[in-house]
C-alpha cells in the first residue's frame, strides 16, 4: 500500500528548515495535509509561514529537510514543477503586469500556447462558476486588489490543482467578497481538493477551516481543530501571550475642534474606462478625531486616496485643504510639507521600494519634510540620523526581520505595513491618511497600530482610515462615512452606527434609507 493510502494525507512535509544569514525562518517544521481539508496556518507576523508555503510551491529552496507528495519524497526547485504535481498558490502580493487585461495575465502563467480568446471564456466561465465574476478584457492597472486577487484565484484554478494554499486571502475582501470565496473553497473542499489557508482573521479561520498547525518563531508550536477554539484562544496560542484589547475613549466636543484635513466639493473624471469617478465629496476631519470610511472595494476608495494624497492633483486647489491651506493643486511632498502624511493600500512598490533597505525607504518619503535631521550642508545624507530613526521605528513597532536594515522585500507581509505605518506614525503628522492599515497584520500587532492611530489623534491629529474591515472601522473610529459608486456619505458616529446601517449603505442604499444617517460634522 502507498503511503497516501495508508495515511489518507496528500502532502507531508517532515523536518523542513529554511535559513536566511542568521535567521532560521523555519525550523524543522512537521505538517500533514489530508485530501478534501482546509487546513489553517497560523501564527504572528514573521512567525515563517510565508517562508515554509514558498518552499512547498518551489519558489524558495529549503535548507533541509523532506516534502513527501502523495507519499512520494519530491524536489519542488521551481513553481513549474509545484504546478505539474498539483500544487497551485495565490500570494499574498499579487504578481501581475499592471498594462495587461486578466486574460492576458492568465495566458503568461499557463503558457500552454492556447489562443487568448479561448482562455479569456475559459477564465470568465470558471469564475461565474466559482461565484467570483471576472472580466477578463479588464486592464489590471484599473483593478482594485480585491478584483486583482480574483485573477490570480482563477488563475490558480484554471491549472487544476490538488492542493491550493492561499497566503491571506481575504485581507483585501470586503465581508461579501469574503462570504464568496468561502462559499468556493467549501466547494473545492466537496471536491476533495485540499487547501492550506493562511490568514490571520481568526474568525474565519474558526469558520471555514478543519485543522490549524500553529507557527512562532519558525517552529510549529500546536494543532488544534479551531472549530474548538475561540478567537482568542487561537491568537494565544500565536502570539503567546493575551492580545490587549484596543481603548478608545469618546471625544468631546469635536465640532468646536480645529478642521485639520477639508474636502470640498471633491469631484474627479474618471482617468481610465474603469476607474470610478469621485462625485462632489465633502468631508472634514478634524483635530483629534478619528473618522472611518468603509466600503465595497472597487467604489472610488482608490481614486479619493490618490486625489487626497497628491498622488493625483485637482485643478481646484480648495477641494483639499490641510491646515487650513489650499492643498489641491500639491503634489504628494506639498502635502506631507504642510504637515500630512500618507499610507497606501499596496505596501511592495507603492508604500515601499522593495529592493530599497528599510533606512532608504525612510529617507525616500521623508528627505522632504525632516530634511534638517536627515540631510547636511551640500546635500549630504546624514546616514546615522537616518539609520538611528529606522532603528527607533524598528523598535516601537516591534518588527521582527532577519538583519540589522534589510531591504523592504526581505521583510514579512505584516512587519512591512508595520514599518511603513510607524516610519508615518513617527513623524507625529497633524493629518494621517491611511488605506488599510493592518492589511495582513497579526492580531497582536493590528492592536498596537489601531491603539497607534487613536493615541496620534487623540494628541491633536485629525486621522482618517480607509478600511475594508469593518470590524476595525468600528473599532477605531470617532464616525464612519461609507464611499459608494464615488459618492460618500455623511460620518455615522460611532453611537449611531450599526453594521446594518454601514451595511446598507455599502450596498448602495439613500442615506436616509440607511436610517436617518444623521446630519453630523
Ligand atoms: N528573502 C528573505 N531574506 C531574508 N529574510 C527573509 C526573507 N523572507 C523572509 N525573511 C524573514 O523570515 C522571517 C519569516 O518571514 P515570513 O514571511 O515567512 O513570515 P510570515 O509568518 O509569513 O509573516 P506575515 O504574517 O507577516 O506574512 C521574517 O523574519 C522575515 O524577515
Amino acid at each position: 500500500m502507498s503511503e497516501e493510502l495508508a495515511t489518507g494525507n496528500l502532502l507531508e512535509v517532515r523536518g523542513l528548515t529554511k535559513i536566511f544569514g542568521s535567521l532560521t525562518a523555519c525550523d524543522h517544521i512537521d505538517l500533514t495535509i489530508a485530501r478534501g481539508e482546509i487546513h489553517a496556518l497560523l501564527g504572528e507576523n514573521g512567525a515563517g509561514k510565508s517562508t515554509l508555503v514558498k518552499m512547498l510551491f518551489g519558489s524558495l529552496e529549503p535548507h533541509s529537510g523532506e516534502i513527501l507528495w502523495q507519499g512520494q519524497p519530491v524536489r519542488i526547485q521551481n513553481p513549474g514543477v509545484a504546478k505539474k504535481l498539483g500544487i497551485g498558490m495565490v500570494f499574498q502580493h499579487f504578481s501581475l503586469f499592471e498594462a495587461l487585461t486578466a486574460a492576458e495575465n492568465i495566458a503568461l502563467s499557463l503558457d500552454d500556447g492556447s489562443p487568448i480568446n479561448q482562455i479569456a471564456a475559459k477564465a470568465r466561465a470558471l469564475s461565474y462558476s466559482y461565484g467570483l465574476p471576472l472580466d477578463p478584457d479588464s486592464l489590471v492597472g484599473d483593478l482594485s486588489v480585491g478584483e486583482r486577487q480574483r485573477i490570480e484565484i482563477i488563475r490558480c484554478l484554471l491549472q487544476l490543482p490538488q492542493l491550493i494554499i492561499l497566503d491571506e486571502p481575504t485581507s483585501v475582501l470586503t465581508p461579501q467578497e469574503a462570504d464568496k470565496l468561502f462559499e468556493t473553497l467549501e466547494r473545492l473542499r466537496a471536491e476533495g481538493k485540499s487547501i492550506l489557508y493562511i490568514s490571520h482573521r481568526l474568525e474565519e479561520v474558526k469558520r471555514i477551516c478543519d485543522r490549524a498547525t500553529v507557527l512562532r518563531h519558525g517552529k510549529v508550536v500546536g494543532h488544534c481543530n479551531p472549530r474548538e477554539e475561540t478567537a482568542s484562544s487561537l491568537a494565544r496560542m500565536m502570539v503567546g501571550s493575551e492580545v490587549k484589547a484596543v481603548v478608545r475613549a469618546p471625544v468631546e466636543g469635536i465640532e468646536k475642534a480645529a478642521p485639520l484635513l477639508e474636502i470640498r466639493s471633491l469631484t474627479r473624471k474618471p482617468a481610465t474606462p474603469f476607474s470610478i469617478p469621485l462625485k462632489n465629496i465633502g468631508l472634514t476631519v478634524r483635530a483629534g478625531e478619528v473618522i472611518g470610511i468603509a466600503g465595497v472595494a472597487g467604489n472610488g476608495q482608490g481614486e479619493f486616496f490618490e486625489a487626497v494624497s497628491g498622488e493625483v492633483q485637482q485643478q481646484d486647489a480648495a477641494s483639499v485643504r490641510i491646515r487650513g491651506k489650499d492643498a489641491g493643486r500639491l503634489d504628494i511632498t506639498g502635502r506631507r510639507l504642510l504637515g500630512a502624511a500618507f499610507v497606501p493600500e499596496e505596501r511592495l512598490g507603492h508604500g515601499a521600494a522593495p529592493r530599497m533597505k528599510l533606512s532608504e525607504n525612510l529617507l525616500l518619503s521623508r528627505h522632504a519634510t525632516d530634511g534638517k535631521a536627515f540631510v547636511g550642508t551640500g546635500g549630504m545624507v546624514k546616514a546615522n540620523a537616518v539609520y538611528s530613526a529606522a532603528q527607533r521605528i524598528i523598535e516601537v513597532m516591534d518588527v521582527r526581520k532577519s538583519a540589522p536594515d534589510p531591504e523592504a522585500a526581505a521583510l514579512s507581509g505584516g512587519n512591512l505595513q508595520k514599518f511603513i505605518v510607524g516610519r508615518e506614525l513617527d513623524r507625529r503628522p497633524a493629518v494621517m491618511v491611511v488605506n488599510q492599515p493592518t492589511w495582513g497584520v497579526d492580531a497582536g500587532a493590528a492592536a498596537h497600530i489601531r491603539q497607534a492611530l487613536i493615541e496620534l489623534a487623540r494628541s491633536g491629529s485629525a486621522v482618517l482610515v480607509i478600511s475594508q474591515d469593518l470590524d476595525e472601522l468600528f473599532e477605531i473610529s470617532d464616525a464612519i462615512a461609507v464611499m459608494h459608486n464615488g459618492e460618500l456619505s455623511k460620518p455615522l458616529p460611532i453611537a449611531e452606527a450599526t453594521f446594518e446601517k454601514i451595511g446598507l449603505l455599502m450596498g448602495g442604499a439613500e442615506p436616509c434609507h440607511a436610517e436617518h444617517a444623521a446630519e453630523v460634522v
